[in-house]
């Protein structure tokens, strides 16, 4: 049986009132949904403090939307993965398709974030998808594949176990188009083979691999009862409590 999860990645989205506000509305109708599915909300860096005083005892965990690839030092503006651990943050959003396409993030600094995500106690959130005109051009499977290869493959077992994935293809971020209940399913189930050549049948079907681009109340219920489909990471409609839940509740 594997884990179901719904996690809300807020983005540069509201105020830190705001913020524990959404929270707090979040956590009044999670019992909506299964007890069984996880809530986690990604938050901006300076939401953890108050957001996650506000979740303490509600269930609902925290996860930040990115930490540095060093441990410590001069290096102006970053936020360690050290800190965030401190602050109780228990998963990390990496390699998020924003992030690759703004802020130039690659495999190799994702390899360097991904390790002292683990160091430190925490779980990635790791985001893999292709564009749309890698889409266009039925590139997909490879594109997934590389992201994969490139920094997944480097994990040991145990840290492996821990790892969360969500497939969103770029061309379903934040544009309304959502991938097809099928084409999740396809991909969701490609991904799931991938990481059972590196470590095996049995390690892969116990990863929880998320879906992640326009998935609101609406379409979850047709994605999340895919095989291969464990959840969602939800950006725009995770900034609504009812929506969020809304999404929570098509398991
Ligand atoms: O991390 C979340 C994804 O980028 C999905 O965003 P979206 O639900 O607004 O399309």
């Amino acid at each position: 049986m594997r884990r179901t999860i719904v996690a809300g990645n807020w983005k540069m989205n509201t105020t830190p009132a705001q913020g524990v506000e959404l929270l707090e509305g979040v956590a009044a109708i999670k019992g909506e949904a299964k007890a069984s599915v996880e809530l986690i909300v990604g938050v901006p860096f300076t939401h953890i403090c108050a957001v996650g005083k506000a979740a303490q005892g509600t269930g609902i965990a925290i996860a930040a939307q990115n930490c540095a690839d060093h441990a410590k030092g001069a290096y102006t503006g970053e936020v360690s993965a050290e800190m965030l651990a401190s602050m109780g943050v228990e998963y990390v959003i990496l390699g998020h398709s924003e992030r690759r396409e703004y802020y130039g993030e690659t495999s190799e600094t994702l390899n360097k974030k991904i390790e002292l995500v683990y160091q430190n106690g925490m779980s990635p959130i790791y985001c893999i998808g292709e564009k749309q005109q890698e889409r266009e051009a039925n590139r997909q499977n490879e594109v997934c594949r590389a992201q994969i290869q490139e920094v997944v493959f480097n994990l040991t077992p145990e840290q492996f176990e821990k790892l969360i994935i969500a497939y969103e293809p770029v061309w379903a971020i934040g544009t309304g188009l959502t991938a097809t209940d099928d084409q999740a399913q396809e991909i969701h189930h490609y991904i799931r083979q991938v990481l059972a050549e590196k470590f095996g049948e049995q390690a892969a079907s116990k990863c929880p691999i998320l879906y992640g681009g326009s998935c609101k109340p609406s379409n979850a219920k047709g994605l999340f009862e895919k095989a291969d489909v464990d959840g969602g990471l939800i950006g725009g409609a995770s900034l609504n409590a009812q929506d969020f839940v809304g999404i929570a509740k098509a398991f």
